[in-house]
């Protein structure tokens, strides 16, 4: 029997996206001077979302500047969309949810098209 591979579920990047969430856990109970993680969960959530807006904007700002770019720039765009993702999960972090349900959701939506998803959503 062949089973299907769950494409939101790739062990290396689960790897990194997991252990990345324990430190961001252990964090939260860190002092500030010695974390720049612990430092945002002691500033509280207007900072973290502070620096999510701050990320996002930089991302669409390195995007724009990559979409006719050299390598650098697309290198950038990677480099500023790794900050997003690094800062959405501080938030998520801070309120205390776990990273997985985002994946779990992802996978949820897997294979289901945007526009046949959204006729359903008005449908009912
Ligand atoms: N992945 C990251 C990561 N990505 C980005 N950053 C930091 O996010 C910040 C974003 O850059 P900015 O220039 O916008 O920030 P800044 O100017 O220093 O901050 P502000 O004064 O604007 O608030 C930088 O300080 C980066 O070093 C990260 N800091 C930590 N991690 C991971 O989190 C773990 C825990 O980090 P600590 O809590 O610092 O030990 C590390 O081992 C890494 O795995």
């Amino acid at each position: 029997m062949t089973t299907t591979p769950n494409p939101a579920h790739n062990p290396a990047t689960d790897t990194v996206l997991d252990a990345l969430a324990a430190v961001l856990e252990q964090r939260r109970h860190a002092a500030a001077d010695d974390s720049y993680v612990a430092a945002l969960h002691h500033k509280g959530l207007n900072k973290i979302l502070e620096k999510v807006g701050e990320e996002a904007t930089e991302t669409l700002l390195a995007a724009k500047d990559a979409e006719h770019g050299n390598d650098a720039e697309r290198q950038a765009l990677i480099a500023e969309t790794a900050d997003l993702w690094f800062h959405s999960l501080v938030m998520l972090s801070h309120l205390e949810l776990d990273h997985r349900p985002v994946l779990d959701e992802l996978a949820r939506r897997f294979g289901v098209s945007g526009h046949a998803e959204k006729a359903d959503r008005t449908r009912s």
